[in-house]
């Protein structure tokens, strides 16, 4: 019989008593979920509650709060409007690439979310249509989610750095009724128009998904010209609409889809219902990041990630916070103290990023001068998520801050954190490259690959015992079959995270890397299987290889190996060229395909397959060794000097 984490002998060399509130919260979580869970849901609004917390009549899928009905829109903001907070801040769009602040209180943020709600209902939109966001850090996309949860259509946002084709992708597979985009974006100084990208994907997209209508925000700095008859101007539609009211969902009906990276190049639409999430979001905020309502919350992502979905909107606005929206860059807008000067100037408590953006603010001003220019006496902690943590990079935040620097890990999956140091429940003595301890509701265990137990300090698969808890995805939006295919196939019973890692003698867990072929390149989760797809499509590639390498700013970058079809002559400069414009083109800027090198041969194993680990470790300038299995080892010092000339695998062997 498989060992709960909770039975685990490491568990008796915790240095902590039974009366420790984060171990009776977990153990509770796992031993009682109805009761666990049934408790969290009394903070949310139901107009009928629950007849079950936890259905686990059809494993592996499972359902939270059934028989309950609510609105993820009302407990957001009408709740707080009711209960005496219309007049604090909901929201603070602060946007130094447009020179702009601009504060929404509950009440404001609640009559422009019910007045587009009732423009959505105007072009048809009813509970159960998809409606996809393709929007800018501008607070219209937050309106557009909420309206959206308001009257129970399925929103599907999409990050403004995917090109065309993963737009279309996603359009094929959401098939919304209405879209809902910008006339640009800003990145930087750079405006970037998304009206062409937009229109681009809706010709790639099948007929049959094509949505009825486009509702563009124009912004000063770009007017989109709009299609007649399709699409129609944000601020007309909004003039001529009325309020609309929450409609009563139930808590296992879907609130969104949000596309995720998968191992072949069609990403995964990962759906997350209304109940669980809003019992689980409002939840996790004082549990784990120790907020309070009316505290002010920061979490420096986009809303087209999971983090912008969860930590951005829902979370911080069940919880009655005031959440930052931020357009801007950690650097360069306009300079490396932005991030410092927000925190000061709104009093932000507890703040969310990716290490790479500290590692940007590193890069540029090592000693953090510009942070002493700012009052960040408010400041109680920082949490960083999205990739891995970097020991010099926590260092670094830690004695620059002088708060807690917590790292926690979770997935576009999990919605929420598997592991975190809960603030609000204990909080435990950071320990480097650890994110802490699985949080409530998590069963994280370490497998073998035939799914035995592994003891503490051994690396093994990271597995979740089901059920997952509320908030986690229930499945992938009509694929029920791919949610076991992907995910709970490979260990019966469990969640596969595809990351690797271990839990040490005092129950931390140490995350070390994916088990597929996702990098992760500054924070975002990228396919190289996909990037190949793209490569392979080049007239002149026979063959090729993409993979993520190390990278001092955003952790991972990829690089392309391709090997050209005979006779091809052409410079290969031109050909790497081409090869990056097309990942831009079809992928997005997002992808930060920049290098890529031509090479004679891939090194492969006798039966054909490619050693990327290898490679990688000599890319990484880490010790390797020659697999017995390899065609030919002749290949590795080629691909060695084909490194080199694009700047790798310059130091020790
Ligand atoms: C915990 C669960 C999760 O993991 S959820 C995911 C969490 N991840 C994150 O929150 C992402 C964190 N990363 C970031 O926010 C950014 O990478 C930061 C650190 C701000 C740096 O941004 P930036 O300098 O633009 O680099 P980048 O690598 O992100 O961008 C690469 C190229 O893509 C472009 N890009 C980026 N965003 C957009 C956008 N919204 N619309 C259009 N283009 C975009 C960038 O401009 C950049 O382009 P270029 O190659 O310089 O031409």
């Amino acid at each position: 019989m498989r060992l709960q984490c909770f039975s685990r002998p490491t568990q008796a060399k915790r240095r902590v008593t039974m009366s420790d509130p984060y171990v009776e919260a977990w153990e509770r979580s796992i031993k009682d979920p109805n009761g666990f869970w049934g408790d969290a849901a009394e903070a949310i609004h139901w107009y009928k509650r629950w007849d079950k917390v936890l259905d686990d009549s059809n494993p592996p899928f499972y359902r939270w709060f059934v028989g309950g009905e609510l609105n993820t829109c009302y407990n957001a903001l009408d709740r707080h409007v009711e209960g005496g907070r219309a007049d604090q801040a909901a929201m603070i769009y602060d946007s130094p690439v447009t020179d702009t602040i601009k504060t929404y209180t509950y009440r404001q943020l609640r009559d422009e979310v019910a007045l587009f709600a009732g423009a959505l209902a105007d072009r048809g939109v009813v509970k159960g249509d998809r409606v996809l966001i393709y929007m800018p850090m501008i607070p219209e996309a937050v309106i557009a989610m909420l309206a959206c949860a308001r009257i129970g259509a399925i929103h599907s946002v999409v990050f403004g750095g995917f090109a065309s084709n993963e737009l279309a992708t996603r359009i094929n597979d959401a098939k919304p009724k209405v879209i809902v985009s910008a006339s640009c974006g800003i990145e930087v100084k750079r405006v970037i128009p998304y009206k062409p990208l937009l229109d681009g994907a809706i010709r790639m997209s099948n007929t049959d998904a094509q949505p009825q209508s486009c509702i563009i925000y124009q912004r000063p700095m770009e007017t989109a010209p709009l299609t007649p008859g399709r699409d129609v101007d944000w601020k007309e539609v909004v003039a001529a609409a009325k309020p609309a009211d929450c409609v009563p969902v139930a808590a296992t009906d879907p609130l969104y889809i949000l596309y995720t990276s998968g191992t072949t190049g069609l990403p995964k639409g990962v759906v997350r219902d209304n109940g669980g999430h809003a019992v689980a979001l409002n939840w996790s905020m004082k549990a784990i990041y120790n907020v309070d309502a009316g505290d002010v919350y920061w979490a420096a992502s986009d809303v087209g990630w999971v983090v912008g979905h969860s930590y951005i909107v829902y979370a911080p606005l069940l919880r009655g916070c005031t959440t930052i929206l931020f357009e801007g860059k950690p650097v360069g807008t306009p300079d490396a103290g932005v991030f410092w000067r927000v925190i000061g100037q709104h009093k932000v408590r507890t703040m969310f990023t990716a290490p790479t953006a500290l590692r940007a603010i590193k890069r540029e001003d090592p000693r953090a001068e510009l942070m002493q220019k700012y009052d960040l006496s408010n400041f109680y902690a920082l949490f960083l998520a999205g990739e891995r943590l970097d020991p010099d990079t926590l260092k670094w935040a830690q004695k620059a801050l002088k708060v807690p620097v917590i790292d926690h890990w979770w997935q576009t999956e999990t919605g929420w954190a598997i592991c975190a140091n809960c603030l609000g429940l204990h909080a435990y003595p950071v320990k480097e490259g650890s994110a802490t301890k699985p949080a409530p509701g998590w069963n994280l265990q370490v497998v073998d690959p035939n799914n035995q137990p592994l003891p503490a300090g051994q690396i093994g698969a990271l597995v979740v015992k089901l059920p997952l808890p509320p908030g986690a995805l229930v499945t992938l939006y009509n694929n029920d079959q791919g949610l076991i295919k992907s995910y709970l196939e490979e260990f019966p019973g469990y969640y596969k995270t595809a990351d690797a890692g271990f839990i040490d003698e005092d129950g931390y867990v140490f995350v070390m890397g994916r088990t597929d072929d996702i990098i992760n390149v500054a924070g975002h989760r990228l396919s190289t299987g996909a990037m190949e797809e793209v490569l392979s499509d080049h007239p002149d590639v026979a063959e090729c290889a993409v993979l993520g390498v190390e990278d001092d700013l955003k952790g991972q970058v990829p690089v392309g190996f391709v090997v050209l079809k005979a006779g091809v002559t052409r410079p290969h400069e031109e050909i790497v060229n081409e090869l990056i414009q097309m990942v831009r083109d079809r992928i997005g800027p997002v992808a930060s395909f920049k290098k890529a090198t031509v090479v004679k041969r891939l090194p492969k194993t006798r039966s054909g397959k490619i050693l990327r680990g290898t490679i990688q470790k000599i890319a990484d300038n880490k010790d390797y060794k020659i697999p017995a299995t390899i065609d030919d080892p002749a290949i590795l010092d080629e691909i060695k000097a084909a490194l080199v000339t694009i700047g790798y695998a310059q130091g020790r062997r």
